[in-house]
């Protein structure tokens, strides 16, 4: 579904992304983790276009993702990131609207089924009783759950999600990770929560200073060897009650 060869991404003279290889196959729920700075965030930005590779190709669906126009991409990828949240001026149902902007032709109006589907969306995502409020006026995890629900109007088969539970309590957190599973499309998320990543993710991707050092099955991958290696920290791997790992943490 995405494939990403060799990714090199440089901001003036620093190197920031050295050669990644990525790759998530259809219905994947992948997770890309790794400490602050290691170029999570503009790997993404790389798929969703935001910022061009000097080298490296990625394809999206089977296509050529850098010679895709915007609108073509975003019928198949909807982002959620935050950096976007201060910018709406609009009520909540109005942004979750947004997002079926792609689908449809120039000066389209919303149908009958665009407020259908907001309406079941708004339902999903606990947001209906907020539908006419202001976004500005929300809290930062109800911003989040406004643009999760945005990105799930946009009906795509890829879901990019940069940080996307990082202003959610514990209830929404568990809730948008089911959500996100459930919706049946294929994720990449950015995620810091190892344990919400092992609970939800497939597979796994961590990333150190703008290389990919590991992938696999979060309880292959997250050994308490490599999470040293990884975040200079101890860790210790347990087993909740649901079967899930559980991994607790300690400064070295
Ligand atoms: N335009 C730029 N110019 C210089 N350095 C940059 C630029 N953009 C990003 N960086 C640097 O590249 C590195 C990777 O940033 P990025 O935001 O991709 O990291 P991240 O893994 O998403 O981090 P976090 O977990 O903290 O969100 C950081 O050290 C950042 O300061």
């Amino acid at each position: 579904m995405i494939t990403a060869n060799e990714i090199h991404y440089a901001a003036g003279s620093r190197e920031i992304l050295r050669g990644v290889d990525f790759q998530v196959t259809e219905g994947e729920f992948v997770g890309l983790i790794g400490p602050n700075g290691s170029g999570k965030s503009t790997f993404l930005k790389n798929l969703y276009k935001v910022l061009r590779p000097q080298r490296g190709a990625i394809t999206l669906c089977g296509e050529d993702l850098l010679s895709m126009s915007n609108r073509e991409m975003a019928q198949r990828m909807a982002v959620m990131v935050q950096e976007q949240e201060a910018a709406f001026d609009f009520t909540v149902e109005e942004v979750v609207m947004m997002g079926r902007q792609a689908r449809k032709r120039l000066l389209e109006t919303d149908s009958r089924e665009d407020w259908a589907l907001v309406g079941e969306i708004l339902d999903l995502t606990g947001l209906s009783p907020l539908r006419k409020q202001g976004f500005i006026t929300l809290s930062g995890g109800e911003k989040q759950r406004v643009l999760i629900a945005r990105a799930l109007a946009q009906q795509t088969a890829v879901l990019v999600l940069d940080e996307p539970t990082n202003h959610l309590d514990i209830k929404y957190q568990l809730q948008l990770m089911e959500l996100v599973r459930k919706s049946g499309c294929t994720v990449v998320a950015a995620i810091h929560d190892l344990n919400l990543a092992a609970a939800y993710c497939d597979r796994l991707y961590a990333m150190k200073d703008g290389v990919i050092v590991g992938h696999g099955a979060p309880r292959e991958l997250l050994t308490t060897d490599f999470l040293r290696a990884l975040y200079e920290v101890e860790a210790e791997i347990l087993s909740g009650r649901d079967g899930a790992m559980r991994v607790f943490f300690y400064s070295k």
